[in-house]
């Protein structure tokens, strides 16, 4: 297993770039810890795919370096890299067995049969196909094919990563929830380190201990699921995890306070002089209606079960609130935020705040 290290690395898919729209992805400087399981988020087309192509060695990055551990592999073919790598859709050889689908990565290492034989029974018993081991893959669904892929990618003990591409996307709802838990208890029993990409913030959410989110061919943040929550780098983390997402209001920050069109918001924490566009972000989870606060006109409620969503705005601005399943909407709500909760945002990144609580 190894650290893997993106230096300066940045890739254009052009010949000759000229401006930072012709890079797929922008420059970049980020460790991945040896053992760590991360996942890679973001919308479609921001440069995930891309980025695990580089780590991979399918794809040769334009600018910068790829090190394992200590060593340069930015020109070594993937063969050399000893990662392994499960794609969206099923590589499975039809003519062969399932269990010999399994055992393949194995054998090509010249491994012991006994150990090989253990191995491909223990990875069966993973994805759930025991049963079937002695039958062709030819005939099988893609579904189960694809579960075949997962566990060739996964037989090896001694690889540098695993990296995954939306390995669960053929695969049915029920299936992908218990692939997704037992490929998180692989890692804690065998702490590969682990990529895996995908655009769904659940599945990113629950597989990870890191989550790394992309926007526009960068990394905006790589964080714990908790970070991402509680601290969103950038605006985009912030509109894009949670459901729904955090709210963002434009607002001048004035010291501990925010002011808005409507009224002053108090902060958790003072801040500093900001330039560029500010706003403050609030999640839907601590925005309180009641008899305090900005008016808050209400647009719809959905029922969710254990909680309900609000929708509606304050000075025109969409804001939402995420309420008990029993709390009562006042007849002229006023809408207020938790001060400890709300985040400030300069030009969409996050600004610390100076001082302590307030
Ligand atoms: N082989 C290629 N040649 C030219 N441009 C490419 C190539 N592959 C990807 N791109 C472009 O690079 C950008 C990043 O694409 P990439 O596939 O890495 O994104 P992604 O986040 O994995 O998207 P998706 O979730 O849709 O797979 C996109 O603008 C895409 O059109």
């Amino acid at each position: 297993m190894a650290q893997i290290t993106l230096s300066k690395l940045a890739h254009s898919y052009l010949p000759q770039p000229k401006g930072p729209g012709d890079y797929a992805l922008k420059e970049m400087d980020h460790v991945w810890q040896d053992g760590g399981a991360y996942a890679l988020l973001g919308a479609s087309g921001c440069g995930k795919t891309t980025l695990l192509n580089i780590i991979s060695g399918l794809v040769r990055p334009s600018h910068g370096r790829v090190l394992f551990g200590d060593r340069d592999v930015t020109d070594a073919p993937t063969a050399e890299r000893n990662i392994a790598q499960v794609f969206q859709f099923p590589v499975v050889y039809d003519t062969m067995t399932v269990r010999d689908n399994l055992a393949f990565p194995l054998r090509n290492r010249g491994m012991e049969a006994g150990v090989i034989s253990q191995r491909v029974q223990s990875i069966a018993q993973m994805i759930g196909m025991t049963d079937v081991l002695d039958r062709k893959a030819r005939g099988l669904t893609a579904d189960a094919k694809q579960k075949i892929s997962l566990g060739r990618g996964m037989v090896r003990q001694d690889v540098n990563a695993i990296l995954f591409d939306e390995p669960l996307t053929v695969i049915d709802p029920q299936m992908k929830w218990e692939l997704r838990t037992q490929l998180k208890s692989l890692h804690r029993e065998f702490g590969h380190t682990m990529i895996y990409v995908t655009h769904d913030q659940t599945e990113a959410l629950t597989f990870a201990d890191k989550v790394v989110v992309m926007h526009e061919g960068r990394v905006v943040q790589m964080g714990t699921p908790e970070e991402l929550f509680e601290t969103p780098a950038h605006t985009f983390v912030g509109y894009f995890i949670g459901s729904p997402g955090m709210n963002l209001l434009d607002a001048q920050i004035d010291g501990s306070h925010a002011v808005l069109p409507d009224g002053t918001v108090p902060l958790g924490a003072a801040y500093p002089v900001l330039q560029g566009r500010t706003q403050i972000g609030i999640r839907p989870e601590f925005v309180t209606l009641g008899a305090e606060g900005l008016p808050y006109a209400v647009t719809r409620v959905e029922d969710v079960g254990r909680h309900r969503i609000v929708r509606g705005s304050i000075a025109g601005k969409p804001v939402n609130a995420i309420l008990d399943e029993g709390a009562t909407i006042p007849a002229d709500p006023k809408a207020s935020f938790q001060p400890n909760k709300i985040n400030v945002y300069a030009d969409d990144w996050r600004i610390a705040p100076q001082g302590g609580a307030v």
